[in-house]
């Protein structure tokens, strides 16, 4: 037969000729691949290049307009996620379908196609994350909980159905070092039990180490097949974008004056699994960049909130902007000092995923001149929505197409565009390139630099240790809501950053 293997066990999974296209783009182009049984197979490609449509395809999301899916050497039409799941195919979506006002059991229980009673789901689920080692407690509310945790939810209640195919996008996007290598030993021992993976990333050096083969794709078409394990990180990405990667130009700043000072904030939540922020000190001025690298839980969340202006503070001498105290005052006052402000949750803090661009560009553009005596200025939004798509590469259908069409990586080069474009004075960002690919993830740190270079002050909070290390001017480490002291970059290392990550924040380095 055609798609059998030599040893004529069929292959798992057999793609013909998929193509897919939108009114604007095609996102996929005659698509084909084969993966074997037990097989970590990577799919590689920028932002908008046509992983997650292919994806979708395969779950049964979307339709493909033409081409065929052969599954374990019978030719299949996947019309919906719970035929798909049926098949076996199991997937970790990249934005989480979740419900913020469920706990965790909740939220499994319901995508369940095999109907357990609750009683039952527990005992399932706190079995299969030992088995894995994936800690998740059952009875916690969702909405307290960070992306680290909540992916972590997203693999368990894949795993309970015991998929032979487990696809998924973007896994380590938001996750530590050490979580990564836990995930790995996951995906390993599933693979060695005979699950096929699909694997998602942007992460070439994680694909090198984990993967059996590649599939590279640009612009909806297959562009190559490797071996990553025979590559290097710096040919992948050549094979993925098509030239070779920009180099970070770092020019020494002139530093200013603070312009964020944090002094002694504490801050009780009243989430009872949220974090209580305690006595943070922290001072970014003009010209710097400071980067607070921590496991996503550890208060990052509760920080922002107070910084952003999303949670006030009674006490109005702990938070100053640019010399005003700030404690009391709105998301929109602060703007109006001169903060700009990239959220950790692109969809839906971010974004608003049903607005068009243009309009997302307005929700926080309003005082570039977008609004005129109360009137919306429709030319100056649209310029400056496209100005960004333009500048950032944003590969989109234009400014008219809603935030939810864009790619992963492709809305969040819109929002850090959208944000920088706002000539700020303060700059806070949380992930900046989360799920950006490679180039892109180049080009946002660059801007960033380059802000920098301009006298604003930016403070980056990242999980992403290699990134804070290329960026940042000073480090700081939170963990269980408190911060360390700050560290020149050049006087630390990612493995001293990692101990301390994991460790106790109050441990002090000189
Ligand atoms: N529902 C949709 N309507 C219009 N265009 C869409 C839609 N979904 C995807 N696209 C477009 O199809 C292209 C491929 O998108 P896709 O999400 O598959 O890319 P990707 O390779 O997964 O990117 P990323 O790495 O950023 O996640 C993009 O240009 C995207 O804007």
């Amino acid at each position: 037969m055609e798609f059998e293997q030599e040893n004529k066990e069929p292959f798992r999974l057999v793609l013909e000729n998929i193509s897919k296209s939108y009114p604007l783009i095609k996102a996929n182009n005659a698509i084909s691949l084969q993966v074997k049984p037990g097989e970590i197979h990577a799919i590689l490609g920028e932002n908008g290049a046509g992983k997650s449509t292919l994806m979708k395809i395969l779950y049964g999301v979307i339709k493909p307009d033409e081409g065929s899916i052969l599954w374990e050497g019978q030719k299949v039409e996947i019309n919906n996620p719970a035929f798909a799941r049926k098949l076996g195919i199991g997937m970790i979506f990249q934005h989480f379908a979740l419900f913020e006002s469920l706990t965790v059991l909740e939220n499994i229980w319901l995508s369940m196609d095999e109907k357990y009673s609750l009683k039952q789901l527990e005992e399932e689920v706190l079995k299969t994350s030992a088995y894995y080692g994936l800690p998740i407690n059952p009875k916690r509310m969702l909405h307290s909980m960070s992306v680290g945790e909540r992916q972590r939810v997203e693999i368990v209640r894949c795993l309970l159905q015991k998929p032979k195919l487990l696809i998924m996008d973007e896994p380590t996007s938001v996750l530590t070092p050490q979580a990564v290598q836990i995930l790995f030993k996951t995906i390993r021992q599933l693979a060695s039990e005979g699950c096929s993976i699909l694997y998602i990333s942007h992460k070439l050096d994680e694909i090198r180490q984990l993967c059996d083969s590649a599939t590279v794709l640009r612009s909806g078409k297959v562009t190559g097949y490797a071996n990553p394990k025979n590559e290097t990180a710096k040919t992948l990405a050549t094979l993925m974008i098509g030239s070779e990667l920009p180099i970070i130009q770092q020019q020494p700043a002139e530093i200013g004056k603070p312009m964020l000072e944090v002094l002694g904030l504490n801050l009780k939540t009243s989430d009872p699994f949220g974090t209580e922020l305690k006595d943070i000190c922290l001072k970014v001025r003009a010209g710097e960049i400071v980067g607070i690298a921590g496991i996503s839980g550890n208060g990052q969340k509760e920080l922002i909130q107070a910084l952003s202006g999303e949670s006030l503070i009674a006490d109005t001498q702990t938070i100053y902007m640019n010399d005003a105290p700030v404690g009391k005052l709105s998301p929109a006052k602060r703007r109006e000092l001169g903060l700009c402000f990239v959220p950790e949750d692109r969809l839906g803090r971010g974004a608003v995923p049903n607005l068009s661009l243009a309009e997302n560009a307005l929700l926080t553009g309003y005082s570039e001149g977008m609004v005129r005596n109360g009137w919306i200025h429709q030319p100056t939004i649209n310029k400056f929505a496209e100005k960004i798509i333009e500048q950032f590469n944003v590969i989109c259908g234009g400014k008219n197409v809603s935030a939810s069409s864009l790619s992963g990586g492709n809305l969040q080069k819109f929002i850090v565009g959208r944000e920088i474009s706002l000539k700020p004075k303060i700059m806070l960002v949380a992930q900046p390139t989360w799920g950006v690919d490679v180039g892109a993830s180049m080009v946002i740190r660059q801007s960033l630099l380059n802000l920098r270079q301009q006298g604003v002050a930016i403070l980056v909070i990242s999980e992403e240790l290699e990134e804070l290390m290329m960026i940042s001017d000073q480090l700081t480490v939170i963990a269980n809501g408190k911060l360390s002291s700050l560290i020149p970059t050049n006087q630390t290392s990612i493995e001293e950053l990692g101990l301390m990550m994991s460790g106790d924040a109050t441990i002090q380095v000189p």
